[in-house]
C-alpha cells in the first residue's frame, strides 16, 4: 500500500512522516533525495551549473541553496529550469526506492504532490498535512533565517490549502502542539496498518 504525504512549506510533513516512520512505515522522502542530488558531488549539479551559472554552486562544491532560492523564487524561468532538471531525477529515485521497500505500507513524502499531479494515480491514499498560512510562515521563520517575504514567495508557487484538501483522502490539521500531531499520525498509522493487512488478505 502506498500513502502519499504532502503539505505546504512548514506545514509539518517531516514531523508527521517521522511519527509514521518510527511506528514502522517505510518512508521515501523527495526533499531528502533532492538534497542528496544537490550535495557536493551530487548528480544534478553539472546541469544546474549550466542552467543557472557558476554562482549556483558554493565554495564547498554543494548547491548554494540561499543564492538559488533567492534566484528561483524571483524568476519564473529560472525556477522552471531548476524544476525541469531536478524533478525527473527526484521521481526516478523515488520510484527506485519505492520498488525496493517491502514493508506493510510505504509513505512517499512529496511537497509538490498536488501541484504536479504526477504521483496521484499511483497512490492508494493521499494524506495532507494542513495548517493555517500564518502558522506555516511562523514555523519556517522559527527554524530558518528566511524573511516572511521569501516564505510568501515560496507559498505563492504552491497549491492553496483548499486545493490540497480537495485532493486529500486524509487530512491532519496541524494547528496545535507537536504532541497532538503525533497522536493524530499514530491513529492514522493504526488505520493504515489495518487497511494494508486487509488488502493483503
Ligand atoms: C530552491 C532550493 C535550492 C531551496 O533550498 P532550501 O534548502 O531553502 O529548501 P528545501 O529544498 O529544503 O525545500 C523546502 C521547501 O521549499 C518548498 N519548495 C522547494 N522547491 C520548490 C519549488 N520548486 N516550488 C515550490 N516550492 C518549493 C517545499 O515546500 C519544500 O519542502 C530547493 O528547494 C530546490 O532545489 N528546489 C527545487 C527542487 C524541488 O522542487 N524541491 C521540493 C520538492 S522535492
Ligand atoms: N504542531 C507543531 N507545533 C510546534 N512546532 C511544530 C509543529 N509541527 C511542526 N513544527 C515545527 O515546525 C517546523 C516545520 O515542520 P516540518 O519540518 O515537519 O514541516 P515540513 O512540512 O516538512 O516543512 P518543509 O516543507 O519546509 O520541509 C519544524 O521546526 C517543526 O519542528
Amino acid at each position: 500500500m502506498l500513502i502519499g504525504l504532502t503539505g505546504g512549506i512548514g506545514s509539518g510533513k517531516s514531523a508527521a512522516a517521522d511519527t509514521l516512520g518510527a511506528l514502522g512505515a517505510d518512508l521515501v522522502d523527495a526533499d531528502a533525495i533532492s538534497h542528496a542530488l544537490t550535495a557536493s558531488g551530487g548528480k544534478a549539479l553539472p546541469a544546474i551549473r549550466d542552467a543557472l551559472g557558476d554562482q549556483a554552486i558554493g565554495s564547498d562544491g554543494a548547491l548554494d541553496r540561499s543564492w538559488v532560492r533567492a534566484r528561483v523564487f524571483a524568476d519564473d524561468e529560472a525556477r522552471q529550469q531548476l524544476n525541469a532538471i531536478l524533478h525527473p531525477m527526484i521521481r526516478a529515485e523515488c520510484e527506485a526506492r519505492i520498488a525496493a521497500r517491502q514493508g506493510l505500507y510505504r509513505v512517499l513524502v512529496v511537497p509538490l504532490m498536488v501541484e504536479s499531479g504526477h504521483w496521484l494515480q499511483a497512490l492508494d491514499r493521499l494524506l495532507v498535512i494542513d495548517c493555517p498560512e500564518a502558522t506555516q510562515i511562523a514555523r519556517v521563520q522559527a527554524r530558518s533565517a528566511l524573511s516572511a517575504e521569501m516564505v510568501h514567495a515560496i507559498m505563492a508557487q504552491q497549491a492553496t490549502r483548499a486545493q490540497r484538501r480537495a485532493a486529500a483522502d486524509d487530512v491532519i490539521l496541524n494547528d496545535g502542539s507537536l504532541e497532538q500531531l503525533k497522536a493524530h499520525a499514530s491513529a492514522l498509522h493504526e488505520r493504515y496498518t489495518r487497511m494494508a493487512t486487509g488488502a493483503a488478505r
